[in-house]
């Protein structure tokens, strides 16, 4: 663990927290319900609101934006892109998660459009993000195939290529700028058994990116931190993935500075 930045993670946490940053979230139709009481217990303000008639709107009154491509449609994607214009235009962060974006040429094409619209932070599984830096990965729809560690080298030319923070989640995530890169572990082998964990996880990176737009770095730790330690908190009690998964809405809900300073295991590399 690095001290300096294990403190700046619990500052951050504490800095959410606090303000109860409103989070425009466009999410897919499985994680929308746990992704709103994910970010709530977390202290963050969640309104999910995609279509175009007023994604751009809301774009520019929200902290930040999050963008997760899981169940695509047209509609959708006219609303995923102008409430990112939006974004870009309001000087707001903006989160992209590209579920599953190599398995059909349509998610392929729509995260192509939405690359080039730069989001201030790209949040993945393994396999996701090395398909996405053009590698081949090992993924079959919306689970990883691949070890976060495969994945590093893509992580940093993706963070390169895009000027964006890449986050690589797994058993241990792995985050960059590009430059700079840390390992997170702690959370719990029933995270990926719960469907919606990784969405969840991009909503509460969009709160705290909302609280920290200059520091897209360490707010991204911040946020990957937050969710390794109420899913350790989590582990001890449930007894399989559905008790996990309230079991880990209550830690959320329940943690404090002191536990996440003491629980977080941020390794700089
Ligand atoms: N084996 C594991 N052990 C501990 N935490 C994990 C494990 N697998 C995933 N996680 C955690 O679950 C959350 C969602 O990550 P992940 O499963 O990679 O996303 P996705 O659902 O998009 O595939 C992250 O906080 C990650 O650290
Ligand atoms: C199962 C499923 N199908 C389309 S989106 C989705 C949810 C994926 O959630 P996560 O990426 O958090 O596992
Ligand atoms: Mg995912």
């Amino acid at each position: 663990m690095t001290t300096d930045l294990s403190s700046t993670a619990t500052a951050l946490f504490e800095k959410m927290r606090a303000t109860n940053p409103l989070v425009h979230c466009i999410t897919n139709y499985v994680a929308m319900n746990y992704a709103a009481n994910v970010l709530l217990a977390a202290g963050a303000s969640p309104a999910m609101v995609h279509t175009p008639e007023e994604s751009g709107e809301f774009a520019a009154i929200a902290g930040a934006l999050t963008v997760n491509i899981g169940t695509l449609s047209p509609h959708w994607v006219e609303g995923m892109i102008a409430a990112a214009q939006s974004a870009n235009a309001a000087g707001k962060p903006w989160v992209l998660d590209p579920v599953a974006h190599f398995a059909t040429r349509y998610r392929r094409d729509v995260v192509a459009e939405l690359l080039k619209l730069n989001p201030t932070v790209i949040r993945g599984n393994a396999s996701e993000i090395i398909a996405l830096a053009g590698g081949q990965s090992a993924g079959q729809g919306v689970d990883s195939g691949d070890p976060v560690e495969q994945a590093e080298g893509a992580a940093r030319a993706l963070a390169t290529a895009q000027k964006a923070v890449v986050a690589v989640t797994g058993e241990i995530d792995f985050v960059t700028d590009g430059t700079r890169a840390v390992r997170i572990a702690g959370g719990s082998p029933l995270m990926p058994k719960i469907t919606a964990m990784g969405c969840a996880l991009t909503g509460l990176v969009g709160a705290y990116v909302a609280i920290a737009k200059d520091q897209a770095f360490e707010a991204t730790i911040a946020a990957l931190t937050n969710f390794a330690v109420a899913g350790s908190f989590a582990s001890q009690s449930a007894n399989g993935p559905a008790s996990f998964m309230t079991a880990f809405v209550d830690g959320l809900h329940s943690l404090d500075a002191t536990t996440f300073n003491d629980t977080a295991r941020i390794e700089a590399l």
